[in-house]
């Protein structure tokens, strides 16, 4: 089970130690708060809005000094003079915002019909990162959804804006399908959900063993997609050109 820190209410003083790293008076928030900070779990509730900006410069420095190690010439070579801060970014605002974000709002309508029927949306496009090598996980999953007669039913893109959300941090694919089945049972509960994710691991092909066509593949199946084998099936055999 993971802790989604964004839905929690810690109250988050704003940094007063002058000259104390950003990132040292968020993580004393945390530990303060007995939360986990692990490379998946959301922090957005302990951050104040401006401190993004901080800890952007904060890991800009720490990366010049990552490229300053590797001895490349930042101040000569015109390429490479941009390239602490521009990852930093990358980072911070862009590929592990789902850290440092809070949860996408999720429109809401009624279930007029009282449909509970099997719905699948998919292929949604899967961006991520492991978090041994930090390499790119890129690929897509489907979800399968048996609403609840008594529910609201989410907008049909926020299953996608969860997706990135979940995604867009340093993840292992095993926690990452179960963390994003914990959130949409959480914020919809469905009387079922299956998930399939199927992705490429760089750090499986760009470096390490290098073997290029190899994908791993897993699934989450929860309330009735458990119970009912047909149910399942159904999903299965639904999901239009899986390995096309
Ligand atoms: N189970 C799992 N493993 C992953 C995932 N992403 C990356 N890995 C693996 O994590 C492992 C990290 O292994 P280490 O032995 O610590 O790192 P390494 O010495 O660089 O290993 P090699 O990749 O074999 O060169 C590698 O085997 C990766 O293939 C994931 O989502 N799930």
């Amino acid at each position: 089970m993971f802790t989604d820190l964004a839905s929690s209410s810690a109250s988050v003083p704003a940094a007063t130690a002058e000259g104390t790293p950003i990132s040292t008076i968020i993580r004393q928030r945390l530990q303060d708060a007995g939360q986990r900070f692990h490379a998946n779990d959301n922090i957005a509730a302990f951050l104040n809005p401006h401190e993004l900006e901080q800890l952007l410069d904060e890991v800009a420095e720490k990366m010049q000094g990552v490229l300053d190690s590797l001895v490349i010439d930042t101040v000569n070579d015109h390429n490479t003079q941009d390239t602490a801060r521009r990852v930093a970014k990358m980072y911070v605002k862009e590929v592990f915002k789902g850290r440092y974000t809070h949860a996408p709002a999720l429109t809401e309508f009624p279930n007029a019909e009282y449909l509970n029927e099997l719905m699948i949306v998919g292929p949604i496009t899967v961006r991520s990162a492991c978090s041994h090598h930090l390499c790119p996980v890129i690929g897509k999953l489907w979800v399968g959804v048996l609403p609840n007669k008594q529910s609201n039913v989410i907008g049909l893109s926020k299953y996608a804006r969860l997706v990135d959300w979940i995604m867009g941090r340093p993840q292992i694919q095993e926690e990452a399908i179960v963390q994003l089945a914990d959130t949409i049972m959480e914020k919809t509960r469905p009387d079922g959900l299956a998930v399939v994710m199927e992705c490429s691991h760089f750090c499986m092909s760009w470096r390490g063993v290098r073997e290029m066509d190899s994908k791993m593949l897993n699934s989450v199946m929860r309330g009735a997609f458990l119970r009912d084998a047909n149910l399942r099936r159904e999903f299965l055999a639904l999901i239009p050109g899986r390995n096309v």
